[in-house]
């Protein structure tokens, strides 16, 4: 009887099979290793890959994360890894890798080494694959390639992205599918990015001040600020219209840069407002607190190393800013005895070689035309004290003055505080009080934080406003006539093409 059992190969015939098969593979890779010289491994890897690659259809896109230069990261690397993270719910995905760090918001998920992920684009099959480059596998200099035939300039432990379509549709994939990919990532990152805020190391460690950055968590936003509700549209107006004039900027010739001049008395939300300007906009924060600094070239140091999309303030510029005056108070103690025979330590204070206008002619000369999209922001209490040099007409784009509680601005503190938004019985009485007294947005504030309940609260008020009339009904705090006005303004807008549409 025919017997199909005996026409099978046994396990043990195909293992041995296996194991010459794999012995033999092996000897062959090492004569190929020891025996041959690298140049002629290298040509007959070529030739290889010549012949069987010469009629192929595809391109290969290598994206790098190194730029060319090899000093700066590449951004349609990082686009791509941004854009790929959104397409992870692939079903054929298997490894991925997952991680957050105490600063981030969420988890980050990126790929695992080898992983490939398909696309598509107007009808164009796109193939990724992330590969990444480890140390031993370096390539030769004398062919520009490496064992596995990977391009030159790839160097080792660098991470990349592979990216193969139909050659025919090149112009598409490099004309639109990559810029679509890196504007689309550009507002991604925008959204999912936290904001830092950098500050100056508050050691002054001998010659070297650097920037201290952390995340900027300020929850204030438009929505929360309590401005007249002109003034606060025509700052988001002025904004919006900073942020997409670039090709404007560029034609007139003028640096992307624009500088807010913050004015008015403590508790009026200068500093919340360049807060909410930054979560509007989304930039980084700089805070210059200019009285660390000693020389022009700190700060020049300092200022070049301030990245784009970021807003550079520097408060209280009337107390900080008094350079002049900081070289006059620089004294010398000399060393000498004192009474009890005691040696006193001398001490010189370092001669302050900051000036105003070093610092003016940086910030509107080189360091604005070193970026693009930077904004300044200067605050200050006392607009009156300040150098004429920084008043001068196109010095400060716009002047904002933040003034005493309106009461419009009164009911957007209500709304905020208490999520009241209705009419309410002391209403009308808070509006005549807080016309006739100077009372800032912050003591208002306090005072509505004080309960939740919304009759207790403006009750608060009502005392709070009654007791400064009291006051002022004796002294000299009524509100004049010629302060009538001095509830926020902008006093000019510098540049007035910046008015008309782009
Ligand atoms: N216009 C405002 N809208 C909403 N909240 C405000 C406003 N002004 C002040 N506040 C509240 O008062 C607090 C102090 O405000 P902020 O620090 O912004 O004032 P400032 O004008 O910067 O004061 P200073 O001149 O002392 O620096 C803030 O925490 C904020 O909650
Ligand atoms: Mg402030």
């Amino acid at each position: 009887m025919y017997s199909f059992q005996s026409q099978m190969p046994t396990a043990s015939s195909l293992f041995s099979a296996y194991a010459s098969l794999s012995a033999l593979a092996m000897l062959l890779r090492s004569i190929f290793h020891e025996f041959i010289p690298q140049p002629i491994r290298n040509y007959l890897l070529s030739l290889l890959h010549y012949l069987f690659h010469r009629r192929s259809n595809h391109l290969t896109l290598v994206i790098e994360e190194a730029n060319s230069t090899g000093i700066g990261r590449n951004e349609l690397y990082d686009a791509s890894e941004l854009y790929l993270s959104t397409k992870l719910t692939n079903p054929s995905t298997d490894r991925l890798k997952i991680s957050k760090s105490p600063k981030d918001k969420s988890l980050t998920i990126r790929f695992e080494k080898g992983e490939e992920i398909h696309d598509f684009h107007d009808n164009v099959a796109l193939y990724w694959r992330f590969l990444c480059m480890e140390p031993e596998k370096r390539r030769s200099s004398s062919t520009g390639a490496d064992d596995n035939g990977l391009p030159s300039s790839v160097t080792p432990e660098t991470r990349f992205f592979e990216l193969s379509f139909d050659k025919k549709s090149k112009d598409k994939i490099i004309n639109s599918y990559l810029p679509y990919i890196l504007s689309k990532t550009k507002s991604m990152k925008d959204k999912e990015r936290t904001l830092k805020l950098c500050t100056l190391a508050s050691r002054y460690t001998g010659g070297n001040i650097y920037w201290d950055t952390t995340n900027l968590e300020h929850p204030s936003t438009f929505k929360t600020i309590a401005i007249d509700p002109n003034l606060k549209s025509e700052i988001i107006n002025d904004l919006d219209r900073f942020v997409r004039r670039k090709d404007f900027y560029r034609r007139v010739g003028r640096a992307w840069k624009r500088g807010y001049l913050l004015y008015g008395p403590p508790g009026t939300g200068k500093s919340s407002l360049i807060a909410a300007m930054a979560n509007y906009l989304r930039f980084d924060i700089y805070d210059l607190q200019l009285g660390n600094l000693i020389k022009d070239s700190d700060l020049r140091r300092l200022l070049l190393a301030t990245a784009n999309r970021s807003i550079l303030v520097i408060e209280d510029i009337d107390c900080t800013i008094d350079i002049k005056n900081r070289r006059n108070k620089a004294t010398t103690t000399s060393s000498g005895l004192d009474e009890n025979g005691n040696v006193q330590v001398s001490y010189k204070p370092p001669e302050i070689q900051l000036t105003l206008s070093g610092l003016l002619n940086f910030i509107d000369g080189l360091w604005s035309s070193c970026g693009d999209e930077r904004i300044i922001v200067f605050t200050t209490n006392h607009k009156e004290k300040l150098d004429p040099a920084l008043l001068r007409p196109g010095r400060m784009d716009m002047h904002i003055h933040m003034s005493y509680l309106t009461f419009p601005s009164f009911r957007i503190l209500v709304s905020n505080y208490l999520e009241f938004e209705g009419q309410h019985s002391v209403f009308d009485e808070i509006q005549r009080l807080i016309e006739v007294v100077k009372v800032t947005p912050a003591q208002v504030a306090e005072e509505l934080m004080r309960s939740e309940d919304v009759d207790e609260a403006l009750d608060g008020v009502v005392k709070l406003l009654k007791k400064k009339k009291e006051v002022v009904d004796n002294e000299d705090g009524l509100i004049k006539p010629e302060e009538e006005g001095d509830h926020g303004v902008i006093d000019d807008i510098c540049l007035p093409s910046q008015n008309s549409q782009n």
